[in-house]
């Protein structure tokens, strides 16, 4: 049995599903290129290894479709209790037939369905390696496509298919193709007629952007190409001949989708401005009739400091001491000088551009000017993962850069910290700050996206003296307006326990569970069948 929050519990076979529940239930089913605990590179394989089974708990059936990652380590072990299902289907794309293999395992009350393709299996993440992006993801993501929209027709998972009446839900641009498969390849043959899809958008930034001339790839006949065709503006093309024309998946999502969602609500508001469309504003507009933000939840069972497995203490709003204790174990782990009284800054995430590190760079000279320690885990664009190295050769006493992924760190870190640097260019919600402030870690974050709307403004003044607000958002986006949110969060860390103290249980206190999230998406999957489909 799977323990979620609150009293729900739910079981590890089909048999024992109960749906005690009067409203009306749903087959979900999710399409995403990752899954945690499977897979995970980001925000995304969080999402997707959660809400689902919160979604369930509240009685629909779910299913998660993502890809059978084997790289050749240790992560494969994640998918040995996937059972091949013994059932092939052919996929006919980029130009050939395809054979993909469903694996399943039925856990925490979601049917967890893995597609087996030989392109699946690689060395690396799930979208590239040390060479970079893998240059058939395209391809790799198409199949994953077509296999979602096989699977609930042809797989009876606990005896029974999901059927044609269901909903799917497209996460980013690598299952964009969902909806404009439903639209294209079904429904003109009288299936998935009673369907609906929602793209759910957690980066803009990645669009699945191609060559005009890979449309053939699709598997989709040549009407269609208007949905996925996309043309650069002329800034944008590489030399005099470039034409600009592309195809673009998650366009293709935004134009053949029932409803479309974001992460925050505040996103969901940046995506229809030039600023934050990243060229999709126009056509984010027209369609804002019918898109939604719901701030993400977290789980709450992985990231509870009361129970937390990777940290070497354990505390709560009752009793903070473990929290000191995981503070110094970090100092330890990382060789800092043990210094509890000092102030110890944290930054976890993929170091691009989304994230701001340049920002961080440029700030970072001052900041260690001053008596605090910091912190950094992420990988991604090397010349950051250089300065991470250089950096702690310069500052030995006072940085410490971590280059990698690695998941019992951030968990470390988040406990270990005082503060949490968020300085996102953009952010669509944001899970970090959001871990952070469950373990009493106070976030320092740019005012955007989800950050702007889950970390409140300390005011000192407020609710007659005893303060108000959870962090620091601040704005614009400049070295020195992030500098200066860190002093301030410094000074208050030094020299006013009380509000700190403050700082912490409001954090602390807040309700992150997913399940005010999964009560907003069911209110969206209400409106999706309310109307007919979009594209019928
Ligand atoms: N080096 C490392 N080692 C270990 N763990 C690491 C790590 N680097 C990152 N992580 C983990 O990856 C996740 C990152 O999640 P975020 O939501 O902050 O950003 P991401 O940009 O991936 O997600 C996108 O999707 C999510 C989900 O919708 C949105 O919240 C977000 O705004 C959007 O950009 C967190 O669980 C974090 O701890």
């Amino acid at each position: 049995m799977f323990e979620l929050p609150g009293d729900t519990q739910v079981s590890n076979t089909h048999d024992n599903v109960s749906n005690d529940k009067k409203e009306v239930t749903h087959n979900i089913v999710f399409v995403t290129s990752e899954a945690s605990p499977y897979s995970k590179t980001g925000g995304l394989g969080d999402v997707c290894g959660s809400l689902p089974i919160a979604l369930a708990a509240r009685g629909h059936r779910v299913m998660v479709i993502t890809p059978r990652y084997l790289c050749g380590g240790p992560s494969d072990r994640k998918f040995d209790s996937a059972v091949d299902l013994d059932c092939r289907i052919k996929v006919s794309c980029s130009g050939g037939v395809q054979e993909v293999v469903f694996f399943h395992e039925y856990k925490a009350g979601v049917d967890w369905v893995f597609v087996d393709h030989p392109s699946f299996h690689r060395p690396g993440n799930p979208y590239g390696d040390a060479y970079g992006a893998f240059g058939d993801n395209q391809f790799r993501f198409t199949l994953l496509c077509h296999a979602a929209c096989e699977a609930p027709l042809v797989l009876p998972l606990g005896g029974h298919t999901y059927g044609e009446k269901c909903l799917f839900l497209a996460n980013d641009w690598h299952a964009g193709l969902v909806p404009v498969l439903l639209a294209a390849k079904y429904r003109p043959y009288g299936v998935y007629k009673d369907a609906r899809s929602i793209a759910v958008i957690h980066n803009l930034a990645h669009q699945g952007v191609e060559p005009a001339s890979t449309y053939s790839n699709f598997g989709l006949s040549p009407e269609w190409y208007g949905a996925l065709g996309w043309v650069f503006p002329t800034w944008a093309r590489t030399h005099a001949l470039d034409t600009g024309e592309a195809v673009n998946i998650l366009k293709g999502a935004i134009v053949t989708a029932d409803r479309i969602l974001t992460v925050s609500q505040g996103y969901s508001w940046e995506i229809t401005t030039p600023e934050g469309g990243n060229g999709l504003d126009e056509l984010l507009s027209s369609r804002k009739t019918v898109v939604n933000g719901i701030t993400n939840g977290i789980d709450v069972t992985e990231w509870n400091p009361s129970v937390d497995e990777h940290i070497p203490s354990h505390y709560s709003l009752d009793d903070l001491s473990g929290k000191t204790e995981c503070k110094i174990a970090l100092q330890r782990e990382l060789g800092l000088p043990i210094r509890p009284d000092c102030p110890l800054i944290g930054f976890i995430g993929r170091l691009d551009y989304q994230k701001g590190i340049d920002i961080i760079l440029s700030g970072t000279p001052d900041l260690l000017q001053d008596d605090v320690q910091f912190i950094m885990l992420g990988s991604g664009e090397k010349q950051y993962e250089d300065w991470m190295r250089a950096t702690e050769a310069t500052f030995k006493d006072k940085f410490r850069g971590w280059v990698g992924f690695n998941v019992p760190i951030s968990h470390r870190i988040t406990a270990g910290c005082d503060i949490l640097l968020m300085p996102s260019r953009f952010e669509p919600c944001g899970l970090n700050q959001l871990y952070a402030m469950r373990y009493g870690t106070v976030p320092v974050v740019h005012a955007t996206g989800g950050l702007g709307d889950t970390v409140k403004t300390f005011n000192p003044f407020s609710d007659e003296g005893k303060g108000e607000g959870t962090g620091w958002a601040f704005k614009p986006l400049t070295r020195e307006s992030m500098l200066d949110a860190l002093w301030v969060a410094i000074e208050t860390y030094r020299n006013h326990k009380t509000s700190w103290g403050g700082l912490m249980k409001r954090g602390m206190e807040r309700d992150y569970s997913w399940d005010n999230a999964a009560v907003q998406y069911e209110q969206v999957f209400k409106w999706a069948f309310i109307d007919p489909p979009y594209v019928s």
